[in-house]
């Protein structure tokens, strides 16, 4: 080829180019597009090789290894933490679930249709055995009917190795078979194998190989301990130590799966008839776990526990080496600047019955509609409503009775064990806003009532399935005693206070009526402002009125009542108190706010008593609740009186009294909420029999008579239930906490110091 030749064929491709450009570019992107495709389809092929085709014999007949490996897959699928292919070899690590605490929603929630209880015991000198033997055979023909339920398997603790079982959960023999560890043990502060299996259960616990809940796969545990009472008659001195320490690190190991509280029963005294409460209780959540029911409401790994701030403190108890759970930060509390409380201005009242246009009447609304944001707040801090208007919370001492650490002030006063106690209102709405009320500024307000009125009938068993249902989700938390769970399922007492008003409810006496036929008694609590309410109100067991303030201004400041004539309405209750003190068991309620209402008002307070003449006077420091709304109204710790300041109030009230001729002195104490209390000398403080005639307080309420005089339909009053003598206990000067019950801080730690201060409540 000639040079020319050479360099005019690109001149002739290129004119090629010019006039076919577009058939050229087209020919190119299509045969680029076949190549990809290619690609594509050969690498989904090389993929589909693996994968056996569906309806494949793999699929349908699996062998009984690739069954076994399902259910162990499955037993482990839900947990967080699978086993790896690629895990490398190296120590053993047994998987398991830690749940938080913030979410115990969140926990793997397995598969059980059936149960296998495994009774495992320990025992040195017999009885323990012949328990567990018993209860295995009751459980056995007990769960006949039920057939997610296996038979019981025994093991003596001793003649098992405790790798088998207290590593991680034996190996089910069936797929969704999950294992309930039923555990009886008495105690021991001799060496004894106990100790090992305590030190095993330590051991598993603080491994590092090991995950802190390797016992999750468990379906729950519960355990049951024998002590004897006489030689170690609490538990701080070794009274059923043994349990209740292997029921702590069960608590651990199972990411808190236990199922129903510790039981614990005394060899010389009760023991037969503890356990067989137990047990039935066991069965039933056994029967709730096959059911599909879970652990009960509250239980991680079934429900959320939705309650009130002392959730955490409980938790703090078990929970020791748990990360730190994702708490919600309290926003600080703005304290109120002012530094002279004189200074303090009182709000102003809102006062609605001065607006000068009368309301266009219309149709009655929920007071506290489903979706509202009151429902919510009042749901977020713990309330159950009830219908439109009703709400029922579970009340801090309640829980506190519930683990055998005291009581609130109305047991040492009168009788009252709080774990029996419901804590209900029946009208969530209210005619004042005090400052000190621990509402936090959320429920209604109003000066008549223009709701819907729910029927008693709702109201009433609203609230009972509302506390019941609270009560439930507790039976998981540490410390809660087995023998007090039940008898809380049945309620003795209502607390007729939480919020609001109760009589302000139109059909009061009608849900009174309804308590009092389930023999439940009424300690019912109004706030003086509702005179024609309170005249028509029928029997209570205790009728309290909250006296906020001894005079017009200052119960204008602390009150801040919502009628314009609050101090007239004030007065007539006082005098239709003292009409009815022959028939009801009246209370003054006085919460003492310093810089409010404590300053030089004893004798304006016993004026007021001269007036009304109640039975009893119970004072009490104020609680202080830390809302935005109580700083806002200029209340803030340093308003919280110590308790010599109010035990100098009292005792000056006492002298103002005296002086008035009226014969009322201290009768009780009880240090612990800051609350004391003085009665009526001339009818409470009478011969005792059990103190071979001596004269002695009887501040107590004998129940059942109250509900005999009422079921008799005759005329009766506070005379004719007076129950037994005051306890020595709670005389003033004794502190007024039950020996038998066990002080312990905010931690949960025995309290060894007496201390006086603040007070903590109690409705
Ligand atoms: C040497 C000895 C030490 C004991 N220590 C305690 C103890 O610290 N706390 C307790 O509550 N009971 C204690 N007990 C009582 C036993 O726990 C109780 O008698 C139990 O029923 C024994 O069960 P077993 O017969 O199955 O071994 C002790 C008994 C003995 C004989
Ligand atoms: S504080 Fe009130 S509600 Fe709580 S147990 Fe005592 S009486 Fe019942």
């Amino acid at each position: 080829m000639e040079p020319l030749d050479a360099f005019s064929l690109p001149s002739e491709l290129l004119l090629l180019w010019h006039a076919h450009r577009t058939e050229i570019l087209l020919s190119a992107s299509i045969l680029l597009a076949c190549i990809q495709l290619a690609i594509h389809w050969r690498g989904t092929r090389s993929k589909a090789v693996l994968t056996p085709p569906l309806r494949s014999p793999v699929d349908e007949k699996p062998s009984l290894l690739a069954r076994q490996q399902l259910a162990e897959a499955e037993h482990y699928l839900s947990s967080p933490t699978t086993l790896s292919s690629n895990t490398k070899a190296g120590p053993k690590r047994v998987t398991g679930v830690k749940r938080t605490k913030s979410s115990p929603s969140d926990a793997p929630t397995n598969v059980v249709e059936t149960i296998q209880p495994l009774v495992f015991y320990f025992s040195l000198g017999g009885s323990t055995k012949a328990y567990a033997e018993t209860l295995q055979q009751f459980l056995q023909t007990n769960i006949e009917s039920e057939a997610k339920i296996l038979r019981p398997i025994i093991h003596d603790l001793t003649a098992i190795d405790y790798d088998d079982f207290f590593i991680s959960p034996p190996k089910p023999e069936r797929p969704n078979i999950a294992h309930f560890y039923i555990l009886l043990l008495p105690s021991y502060d001799i060496s004894t194998e106990l100790e090992n299996f305590l030190e095993h259960l330590n051991e598993t616990h603080h491994d590092f190989r090991i995950d802190t809940a390797p016992l999750s796969g468990l379906a729950g545990y519960s355990v049951f301990g024998f002590g004897d009472g006489q030689d170690w008659p609490t538990e701080e001195k070794g009274y059923c130590k043994d349990a209740v320490e292997v029921d702590k690190w069960m608590a651990r190991l199972t990411g808190r799966k236990r199922a129903f509280p510790l039981g614990i029963g005394d060899v010389r005294k009760d023991a037969g008839d503890r356990l067989v409460e137990w047990t039935v209780g066991v069965q039933a959540a056994m029967v709730d776990i096959a059911n599909a029911r879970g652990l009960g409401e509250g239980v991680p790994g079934s429900g959320e526990a939705v309650e009130s701030a002392d959730e955490a403190e409980i938790d703090d108890e078990e929970d020791v080496d748990a990360p730190p759970p994702a708490k919600k930060q309290r926003k600080p509390i703005k304290r109120s600047q002012t530094s002279d409380l004189e200074d303090l201005k009182a709000p102003i009242p809102v006062d609605f019955t001065t607006t000068t246009k009368a309301p266009k009447p219309t149709a009655p609304k929920p007071m506290v509609p489903v979706n509202s944001p009151t429902h919510t707040s009042l749901t977020k801090q713990g309330y159950t409503i009830i219908g439109s208007h009703s709400g029922v919370k579970i009340c801090r001492w309640t829980k506190s009775a519930l683990r055998g650490r005291g009581s609130c002030y109305k047991y040492s006063f009168y009788g009252i064990a709080s774990h029996l106690c419901m804590e209900a209102t029946p009208s969530l709405s209210c005619s004042n806003k005090c400052v000190f009320c621990w509402r936090h500024g959320t429920n209604p307000v109003g000066t008549t009532w223009r709701w819907e009125v729910d029927p008693p009938g709702l109201v009433f068993t609203g609230m009972k399935e509302g506390h019941y249902r609270k009560i439930k989700m507790l039976k998981g938390v540490p410390g809660v005693r087995a023998e007090r769970f039940q008898q809380a399922m049945k309620i003795r007492h209502c607390a007729l206070s939480l919020v609001g008003e109760p009589i302000f409810y139109p059909r009061i006496n009608e849900l009174l009526a309804l308590l009092h036929g389930e023999r439940i008694s009424t300690f019912l609590v109004c706030n003086a402002q509702h005179p024609d309410h309170l005249a028509a109100l029928d029997h209570v067991t205790q009728l309290y009125v909250s006296i906020d303030a001894s005079n017009k201004d200052s119960l204008r400041r602390i009150g801040r009542p919502l009628h314009r004539d609050f101090w007239e309405r004030f007065l007539r209750c006082m005098d239709i108190l003292r009409s009815k003190r022959y028939q009801q068991r009246t209370v003054f309620r006085l919460t003492l706010v310093k810089g409010f209402n404590v300053e030089d008002e004893a004798e304006g307070y016993a004026d007021l008593v001269a007036r009304a003449l109640p039975s009893f006077v119970e004072v009490k420091g104020v609680t202080y609740c830390g809302t935005s709304t109580s700083a806002g109204a200029g209340l803030s710790m340093q308003n919280v009186p110590f308790y010599e300041e109010v035990s100098a109030f009292v005792l000056a009230l006492e002298s103002a009294l005296n002086r008035r001729g009226l014969e009322y002195g201290i009768a009780a104490e009880h240090a612990h909420s800051c609350c004391i209390l003085l009665a009526d000398r001339s009818r409470y403080f009478k011969p005792s029999a059990e103190h071979g005639g001596e004269e002695r307080w009887h501040t107590l309420i004998d129940y059942g008579k109250f509900f005999e005089c009422l079921e008799s339909g005759r005329d009766f009053g506070p005379e004719d239930y007076v129950g037994a003598p005051t306890a020595e206990w709670a005389l003033w000067g004794r502190g007024g906490f039950d020996p038998r019950d066990e002080r312990v801080d905010r931690k949960g730690r025995p309290k060894v110091v007496e201390e006086v201060g603040a007070g903590v409540g109690g409705t």
